[in-house]
């Protein structure tokens, strides 16, 4: 192995409480709210369809003219208790919340940025509401911080000069007092997931990124990183030059997951992916007809791919300036919240149960118990289920208590039953399993 002072500081999964929890948890939901909101996509009359945060880039707008959006920050509906209460009602066990966007507009009263809601008409501290209102909930809070500000003069993309190291020296230092600011006023913060850390400047200063990631754990013990925001000696980023994940879960599946056959490699590490409604939009955008918007089942169908596969997955919201939900939102948290309500034992502390993927849906697997989660029947009415060797499949309950039946038509493999009557959507049979079951079977392989 190259010999690292930046690389992993562990290898395989943690194993503590805290981590426990971050994985137990599975859903969770995205807030991604600032500045960018105001806009919603449209500058000087012109709509641009690329994701509505980025459109300072879009419209090339100078920082100090994206800045004065500030002047019209006020979301008089917003309501920290009717977000929590959304959230619980969707099932979501964690929030991630967008501390500070690239747009460098910070959601709390950072003493070191002139940039944030106490400089606002609205001036009070909206994330420390957050915190307190999820919290209130049960319900866990991350905080996303982009490391790339757009509003800072001493951001630098890449690293060219002397100068541009002692601005960028600067930067750091700057970065550093606002994480230290958010783990010292919101100590209840589980997480932290960085983002806008894909610049040679910050490839350049892997040690930062160590560091960063060692300054919170010190400040929060427990806390969870994620793999994005770590650079290790020589740029590697995610994984180290010695292919050991960095942080303390793979960050790198936005927009798209694993492949169940052939990504299998992401079940020995966790990881948490993140979806968009619409192809691409994580801040509100006024026009959701310019791409696909997701339906519930399409989310669904997402949220148990990730868990299946032993990750997590976090749904996003974009809210209005007004600090109200979009109807599709809220159609979305409701849908998503009454398939929990009935399902939700699948998900919360669930994992990749190893066996093979098959065609009607995915598995995901808890104690001694394997859900199957069918999300196409097939005409057969019967659900083809490959065991691994040893393993006995006991009983196939539906999870309101009716026994299917199951039929073992090979070695290692049975035709469940579809229930009687199919379920409206996407539902689930609970299997009793026996391992290790060593009995010499009456099936003999072919001779070919
Ligand atoms: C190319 C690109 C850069 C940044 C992003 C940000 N990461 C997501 C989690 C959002 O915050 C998006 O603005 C997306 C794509």
């Amino acid at each position: 192995e190259i010999p690292l002072k930046y690389g992993a500081n562990r290898l395989g999964k943690r194993s503590d409480a805290a981590m426990k929890k971050f994985r137990d948890n599975r859903l969770g939901a995205f807030i991604h709210w600032g500045l960018y909101a105001i806009p919603g996509g449209e500058w000087n009359g012109k709509m641009y369809n690329g994701a509505a945060e980025w459109l300072k880039s879009w419209a090339k707008v100078p920082a100090d003219e994206w800045l004065r959006l500030m002047d019209q920050w006020n979301p008089e509906k917003f309501n920290a208790k009717v977000w929590a209460k959304m959230a619980r009602k969707m099932g979501v066990k964690y929030v991630k919340i967008t501390t500070k966007h690239h747009e460098g507009f910070c959601l709390w009263p950072s003493k070191y940025s002139n940039y944030t809601v106490a400089q606002t008409p609205y001036k009070k501290d909206i994330l420390g509401e957050l915190v307190k209102a999820y919290n209130d909930e049960g319900i866990d809070v991350h905080f996303y911080f982009s490391v790339m500000d757009w509003s800072h003069p001493d951001y630098r993309y890449d690293i060219k000069s002397k100068d541009d190291e002692v601005a960028f020296a600067r930067f750091l230092e700057f970065t550093d007092n606002q994480l230290k600011e958010l783990a010292t006023r919101y100590p209840t913060v589980k997480d932290f997931w960085f983002d806008g850390t894909w610049d040679a400047s910050i490839k350049k200063n892997g040690w930062w990124t160590a560091h960063a990631e060692q300054m919170l754990k010190d400040l929060l013990p427990g806390v969870t990183i994620n793999s994005r925001l770590r650079a290790d000696d020589y740029g590697k980023r995610h994984f180290d030059s010695n292919g050991h994940l960095m942080g303390d879960y793979e960050s790198g599946y936005e927009r798209r997951l694993p492949d169940p056959v052939k990504d299998l490699k992401v079940t020995r590490w966790d990881w948490e992916a993140c979806m968009t409604l619409p192809e691409n939009q994580w801040g509100y955008h006024k026009d959701w007809s310019l791409s696909y918007v997701k339906t519930p089942l399409e989310v669904l169908e997402r949220i148990v791919h990730a868990v299946s596969m032993g990750g997590n997955m976090v749904v996003n919201f974009g809210p209005q300036a007004d600090g109200d939900f979009r109807r599709e939102e809220k159609e979305m948290a409701d849908a998503i919240g009454k398939w929990m309500q009935q399902y939700g034992e699948c998900i919360y502390g669930c994992d990749y149960a190893g066996w093979d993927k098959q065609p009607w849906g995915y598995y995901t697997h808890k104690g001694k118990e394997v859900y199957m989660i069918v999300f196409n029947p097939p005409y057969s009415k019967h659900l083809v289920v490959k065991t691994p060797k040893g393993t006995k499949i006991l009983k196939a309950t539906v999870t309101n208590g009716k026994e299917v039946a199951v039929t073992e038509t090979a070695r290692n493999e049975y035709n469940v039953d579809m229930p009687a009557k199919a379920p409206e959507g996407p539902f689930v049979i609970k299997l009793q399993i026996e391992e290790n079951v060593s009995s010499a079977d009456k099936y003999r392989d072919a001779l070919t």
